[in-house]
């Protein structure tokens, strides 16, 4: 077994009731089952790079440098669109939130089906994540970055938000990877959901949540959706180029994104600032793990 299953069953063991059993090939449940064709998660998809590399570390290096291209050229357009008054900071923040994590998720199917490869993509994140540490600390000094991604321009707060939403990715993209549907819901619901959140939120949301009052009804029912618009969807995605085996049932799987979709809403309605980053995943991976088995086709429970 390949030492990154063994992350993705701790890290699972870690999280849940200790009265279920985990199958030895990741996130899925075994309700008493013994193994079966349910429980194999091999990685078979092919990157459409392969045909001109002669090996798997070739296909990975080049699908991290086309992923750091793109970030690159995301992020410093976003800075621009600021620096030039295009865009207003606050929805700066926003339009990295939303976007950012999304595009990255679609560079995935770029690399190999190795076992290294979820290594090689999770480089991305972090190189760009410890560039915005060094930003907020102080070693680097980047105006740009910290105008288009803080609230009020000041360099430490990317210590916050934006840390944990870097941190989050990498440790997601090595746990989790393409195969599984849980990280892949988990970082779309982070994007969409709490992205939409702010966005409607600050525009329409008067009316303010009794417990949280930064926070308002429409804000809270913007993440609902937001959640289910970009988790289902990068489901179906994912799901329609062959990344989940056994395959999600369609029906089954928006039941289940919607109720997931309710619970990251109400986490995310807590009043807590910054740590959504990591409170909306973490809600959305736990519950996930026990509601998304029942999605997929071709087992019995
Ligand atoms: N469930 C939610 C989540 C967010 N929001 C809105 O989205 C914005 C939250 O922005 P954020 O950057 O997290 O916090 P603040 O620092 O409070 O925002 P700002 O300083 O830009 O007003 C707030 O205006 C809030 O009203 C909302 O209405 N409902
Ligand atoms: C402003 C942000 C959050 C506030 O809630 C977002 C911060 C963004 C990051 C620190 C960057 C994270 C890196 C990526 C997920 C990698 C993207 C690669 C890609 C191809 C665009």
């Amino acid at each position: 077994m390949h030492i990154s299953r063994n992350f993705e069953k701790t890290f699972l063991r870690l999280l849940s009731p200790a009265n279920l059993t985990y199958d030895t090939m990741g996130p899925k449940v075994s309700w008493g089952a013994s193994a079966s064709a349910c429980e194999q998660r091999a990685d078979v998809v092919d990157s459409p790079l392969s045909p001109y590399f002669t090996s798997s570390t070739g296909v990975d290096i080049t699908a991290a440098s086309i992923a750091l291209f793109i970030c690159v050229a995301w992020l410093k357009s976003v800075d621009a669109a600021v620096y030039f008054n295009l865009l207003d900071m606050r929805l700066s923040r926003k339009m990295i939130h939303i976007g950012t994590g999304p595009i990255f998720l679609l560079t995935w199917n770029l690399f190999s089906d190795a076992p290294e490869a979820r290594y090689f993509a999770a480089v991305v994140p972090l190189l760009v994540t410890a560039q915005f540490f060094l930003i907020g600390v102080g070693v680097i000094n980047d105006p740009q970055a910290v105008a288009s991604m803080s609230r009020r321009g000041d360099p430490s707060e990317l210590l916050r938000g934006p840390l944990y939403y870097g941190i989050v990715f990498v440790v997601s993209t090595v746990v989790f990877w393409r195969s599984s549907p849980l990280g892949v819901l988990a970082l779309s619901v982070l994007c969409g959901g709490d992205g939409l959140a702010e966005v409607l939120g600050r525009k329409y949301g008067r009316v303010k949540l009794p417990w949280s009052r930064s926070k308002s009804y429409v804000g809270t029912a913007a993440m609902f959706l937001g959640s289910f618009l970009f988790g289902f969807g990068y489901l179906v995605y994912f799901n329609y180029l062959k990344n989940f085996n056994p395959e999600l049932s369609v029906g089954s799987t928006a039941l289940i994104v919607l109720l997931l979709s309710l619970a990251a809403a109400a986490v995310e309605a807590l009043p807590f600032q910054d740590v959504d980053n990591i409170t909306v995943p973490l809600a959305v991976i736990i519950l996930g793990n026990w509601l998304l088995p029942f999605g997929t086709v071709n087992c019995e429970y």
